[in-house]
């Protein structure tokens, strides 16, 4: 039994290397045959959606760069030319299958803003619905250093929170996870099942082997073990295996499968946990420590010590432990100038501070996830 044989909706991710032949060009002929093999799974009453990479590699080689550029400008630009052949090229394979493909480009800042979060689901699933694929990639022509996936491991990871999919299948240049880089060590075993989340994976995973992928197995472990905090198990297999994808509907097991102990949190409480930039954060003392943790109550500002940021009620913040670490992400019911005002106080007292009286928690326990 493979992780999807199943599952109903799966997140397929495909990197630079694979798509580009190692920066040569389009793989027309692999981007056939996953094609293919999509087009059968989806009629199969399958849900897919494709992350696919390769607009910098392909635009660089449009545009006659030999060498990755180093400003940012550049490479938005290469990414831009590039990926006009994505789109091209995944449409007309998959037109061949009788399928259609919609192109969905996306930052961080869709996903952080809870309304844009809310569309982009939305499109997602009614495209699904629709049995079409969406080939989805980072907007990488408005996004800066601060602000970029980087990676298209993590963006994989991200919509497969965002639509809930029971799978991610991650598509490389190996064949799974080793117990280090198989490129600089030939002794490296071989990994075909794990727990997402394993710390000994993030140990065994290095940086990217060629010039062209750019997360390397780690940030594939990464992917998977955010993937996992949504139920989602992951499969990390070599792109070019014959009819990989089919294989692994069938339940073959093939490449490396890193299960997901957790169950699926609801999909509010995903949002929050995947936010990667918080608005601000409050620093609470140990006996508000105890209350989330121990009796899973809500945050009442009288625990809070010191509030960082400037945050608006409804936007998510973290909740920090007296040593600094991230204990726990919520939204918070009030902005950072009023929590400050508060701050120490029981609730008896906040109408006389804040000249009405609301909800007596900073952070609800419905909105509020442990870390
Ligand atoms: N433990 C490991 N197991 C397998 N591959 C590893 C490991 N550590 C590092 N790597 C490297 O990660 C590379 C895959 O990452 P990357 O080049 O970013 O590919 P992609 O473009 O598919 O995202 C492999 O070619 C390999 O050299
Ligand atoms: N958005 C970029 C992909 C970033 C990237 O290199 O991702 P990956 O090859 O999956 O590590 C592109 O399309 O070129």
């Amino acid at each position: 039994m493979s992780l999807l044989s199943s599952a109903r909706r799966i997140v397929v991710k495909v990197g630079s290397s694979l798509v580009t032949n190692e920066g040569r060009g389009i793989d027309a002929e692999a981007i056939a045959n996953w094609s293919r093999q999509l087009a059968a799974l989806a009629s199969e009453g399958r849900e897919l959606i494709m992350v696919s990479s390769g607009a910098i590699a392909e635009g660089m080689k449009r545009l006659g760069w030999t060498t990755r550029p180093k400003e940012l400008h550049e490479l938005q630009a290469a990414a831009a030319v590039g990926q006009m052949g994505l789109a091209q090229m995944y449409e007309s394979q998959l037109s061949a299958h009788g399928m259609h493909s919609a192109q969905v480009l996306l930052t961080h800042a869709d996903l952080a803003d809870r309304e844009r979060y809310l569309n982009a689901r939305s499109t997602l699933l009614t495209l699904m619905a629709h049995r079409v694929l969406p080939v989805i990639n980072e907007n990488d022509t408005v996004v800066n250093d601060e602000i970029k996936f980087g990676d298209n491991d993590t963006l994989g990871a991200l919509v497969a929170n965002l639509v809930e999919a029971d799978a991610l299948v991650i598509l490389t240049d190996q064949r799974g996870l080793y117990s280090a880089d198989p490129r600089k060590d030939p002794t490296a075993r071989f990994i075909d099942n794990a727990e997402a989340g394993d710390p000994e994976l993030e140990r065994m995973a290095g940086g990217a082997g060629s010039s062209i992928g750019r997360g390397g197995m780690i940030t594939k472990i990464l992917a998977a073990k955010r993937a996992a905090g949504s139920g989602a198990g992951t499969v990390i297999a070599w792109g070019r295996e014959p009819d990989v994808l089919l294989r692994l509907g069938a339940g073959e097991a093939i490449g490396t499968a890193l299960h997901a102990a957790t169950p699926k949190l609801a999909a509010r409480k995903q949002w929050m946990v995947d936010h990667l930039q918080m608005r601000g954060a409050v620093r609470i003392d140990a006996g508000a420590v105890t209350k989330l943790r121990g009796e899973g109550k809500s945050l009442l500002p009288i625990g809070v010590t010191e509030v960082q940021g400037d945050f608006h009620r409804g936007d998510v913040i973290a909740v920090l432990a007296p040593d600094g670490s991230e204990l726990a992400r919520g939204l918070a019911n009030y902005s950072g100038t009023e929590s400050r005002l508060i701050a120490r106080k029981p609730s008896s007292e906040f109408e006389g501070v804040l000249g009405y009286a609301a909800e007596p928690e900073l952070i609800h326990r419905d909105n509020l996830v442990l870390r």
